[in-house]
């Protein structure tokens, strides 16, 4: 599946530069809001809660059928999120640049928002500074490793922050060394689609204490984010949990630890 998304990215992303130039999305980047510090805020004492902002995915389909951005990235603000997630990503997960931009620049919503997307081209960092994106996600195994280290280089100098994603301790090692301050572990096997909290586990332990860390996909309850929690890691990142919910502003309170857990309640 990864594959599929990258061939199709690859495609994209010289589509958008033949319809909009370098000089034109960097004109567009000095317009910019000033970044939010995506860093600091999973730094906070406690498991920081990244919330997701995504239509469908290839694993799970469609979300909810009232899917409305605005509404869900005030009320994941609104009930103690530290962060934001939006998939730019249109043809696999139903986002864009419009509605990262959207959020990004939503007068009720104050949390850094980060640019979800398959990043493989220095193109698309500027491109999501240029929305007002405050951090973006980098995936290892869909970059050059001798790359990785210019791509995150450009991102901090763009004043923001780059969540670098890996499957195994040697990719995270390879992050480590090409800079990374924010380094997550996807629980998701991108080709299997299973999930395994067992992944997060294994990785934390080979991680340095300098790096901010993030458990990412599959986390279902408030217990997951404080096994997460116990085995070291700042944050979460959670999308289908939240976005599946009926009421979704007690669920982001439960995950961050403000209300009864849904297993307590029975
Ligand atoms: O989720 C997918 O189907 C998927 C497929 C191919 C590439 C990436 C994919 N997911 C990206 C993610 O990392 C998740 O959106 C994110 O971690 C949130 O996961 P969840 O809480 O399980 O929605």
């Amino acid at each position: 599946m990864l594959d599929d998304i990258l061939k199709n990215k690859a495609q994209e992303v010289e589509a958008k530069k033949s319809r909009c130039g370098l000089e034109e999305v960097q004109a567009k980047l000095r317009a910019a809001r000033k970044p939010r510090n995506f860093y600091r805020a999973l730094k906070q004492p406690g498991i920081s809660l990244i919330a997701e902002i995504k239509r469908k995915s290839p694993s799970k389909g469609e979300f909810r059928a009232d899917f409305d951005p605005h509404m869900l990235a005030k009320v994941y603000s609104e009930n103690g999120a530290r962060a934001i997630s939006v998939l730019a990503d249109e043809s696999f997960f139903g986002g864009g640049t419009h509605v990262v931009e959207a959020v990004a620049n939503d007068p009720d919503v104050h949390l850094p928002v980060m640019y979800k997307e398959f990043i493989i081209d220095p193109y698309q960092i500027y491109e999501a500074r240029s929305v007002g994106a405050d951090a973006v996600l980098f995936i290892v195994r869909a970059i050059d490793p001798y790359r990785l280290p210019e791509m995150i280089a450009l991102v901090h100098e763009l004043g923001i922050e780059a969540l670098v994603e890996c499957f195994s301790a040697e990719e995270a090692s390879l992050a480590v060394e090409a800079g990374a301050k924010i380094i997550g572990v996807n629980n998701r096997d991108l080709q299997t689609f299973q999930v395994d909290l067992q992944r997060s586990e294994e990785i934390r332990s080979v991680l340095p204490g300098s790096v901010v860390t993030v458990s990412e996909s599959g986390l279902h309850s408030r217990t997951d984010a404080e096994k997460a929690e116990a085995i070291g890691f700042d944050a979460m990142l959670v999308g289908e949990a939240l976005l599946k919910s009926k009421d979704v502003g007690s669920r982001v309170r439960e995950f961050v630890g403000l209300t009864l857990r849904a297993e307590d309640k029975r």
